[in-house]
């Protein structure tokens, strides 16, 4: 005899399905700065874009209690790592004061809540190789917890972005996980066609409890990459004040990885110290950044008053001193100088992107450079080890599906 789902139609067994659990998507995208990280820590201005390249998060919420599966579980698919908690053992390790959390008050993880919340992470045995997940691991039982409380699931993530890059996978991690989590306790669950954007308040929301996974695993961050990763196309942020840029020129970057690991935390928290260290000094390099960051929002946004070429001149030397400021804060690379070393041999103007450190380095590509130019550039920057891509600019910000 058939069984009743083997009975129904494709439309009904997912309805069937429907009964059993609720499955909610989100995608968010990954970020470059083109000028002012770092600097925008310390408040000055800085401009970033979203890339084409997607963090998903597929949530899956049972809607009957089944005694044997009581847990949590969260799987890393292109890592192939799961993790997994059951629901008693997280409500007995995780000290937090319930009465201070509510899924609408974005709040900070306290150091003590942290604390707990790491015990649990260690209890996973990571491997030594991928240690440096645990934050993100403990930004997930953070965020998951204080939205939806204590109720098994399984979360399955998988990236396009690599990790530790300076391409802001760990907002895009906050914000795509952070819009499921919303998405599945919204009463509009309307199945539509595809990806669809949230609304105004829903998209603020998430923006500020995906600043607070950040700060687990940043630090002390500006907030400009979960906000670009929420919002999507190019924006000039300071101080938390967002302005969105309608670009009026060609922006051609060619993205390289250098692969050489790193990791923002400890990168921001250098640039602190030294500012610790020479307050008058470190001011004057973030106003000149404040200043840079600002020029090239202004050149992006300049209708007709200059030609192409000579916007992408400006741009192309705004870079540069970037780049030498960001040197002076100690966070470029030998492996960075060689991408510009070699981009520069072709007349082509390269800077790092986010944290430094190695990760990922942009090369502005003007419209007149040949296909032949890049092609070299790829190719001797592949010899050196590296892995060269573009990406399309100033694109979607979070998405859901259901
Ligand atoms: N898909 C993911 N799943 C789990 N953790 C992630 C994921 N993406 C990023 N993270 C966390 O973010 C960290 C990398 O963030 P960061 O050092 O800020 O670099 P970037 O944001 O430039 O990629 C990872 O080590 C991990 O802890
Ligand atoms: C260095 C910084 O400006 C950007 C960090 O970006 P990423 O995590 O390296 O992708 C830090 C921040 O703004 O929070
Ligand atoms: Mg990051």
């Amino acid at each position: 005899m058939k069984s009743k789902i083997e009975e129904a139609s494709p439309d009904s067994v997912h309805l069937l399905l429907g009964v059993l659990e609720m499955e909610v998507k989100a995608r968010a995208p990954g970020k470059i700065i083109l000028a002012g990280e770092h600097a925008v820590v310390h408040g000055s201005t800085a401009v970033a874009a979203a890339i084409d390249l997607y963090t998903y998060v597929t949530l899956r919420i049972p809607l009957q209690s089944d005694e044997n599966n009581d847990r949590l579980t969260l799987q890393l698919k292109d890592l192939s790592l799961e993790f997994t908690w059951s629901v008693a053992r997280l409500k007995e390790g995780i000290a937090y004061d319930s009465s201070n959390v509510s899924p609408s008050t974005p709040a900070s993880c306290s150091s003590q809540t942290l604390k707990s919340i790491a015990v649990l992470v260690e209890e996973q045995n990571i491997p030594e190789a991928k240690i440096q997940l645990s934050s993100g691991i403990s930004t997930f039982l953070w965020l998951y917890t204080s939205i939806l409380g204590f109720i098994p699931a399984t979360v399955i993530i998988t990236t396009e972005l690599p990790y530790g890059s300076g391409l802001g996978s760990s907002a895009a991690f906050c914000v795509a996980l952070t819009a499921a989590l919303i998405a599945s306790s919204s009463s509009d669950k309307t199945r539509g066609d595809g990806w669809s954007s949230l609304d105004e308040t829903n998209l603020e929301l998430l923006n500020k409890w995906a600043f607070e996974g950040e700060k687990i695993i940043h630090g002390k961050p500006s907030g400009i990459d979960n906000t670009v990763s929420a919002y999507g196309n190019m924006i000039k942020f300071c101080s938390g004040e967002i302005t969105r840029l309608k670009s009026n020129m060609p922006l051609r970057m060619l993205i390289t990885n250098t692969k050489v690991g790193r990791n923002t935390k400890a990168l921001v928290s250098g640039v602190s110290e030294r500012a610790v260290r020479h307050p008058e000094a470190m001011n004057s390099v973030f106003n000149a950044v404040d200043s840079i960051s600002k020029e090239v929002a202004a050149i992006i946004q300049t209708k007709d008053e200059m030609s192409v070429t000579e916007k992408e001149e400006r741009v192309k030397e705004l870079m540069e001193m970037n780049q030498g400021l960001l040197e002076s804060m100690g966070v470029s690379h030998s492996s960075t100088d060689t991408v510009i070393q070699t981009t520069h041999k072709h007349k082509l103007t390269s800077k790092l992107t986010g944290a430094g450190g190695g990760g990922c380095v942009l090369t502005l590509l003007p419209t007149l450079v040949s296909r032949t130019v890049v092609e070299k550039v790829v190719k001797e920057l592949e010899s050196s080890g590296f892995q060269c891509f573009t990406a399309s600019i100033g694109g979607k910000g979070a998405e859901i599906c259901f």
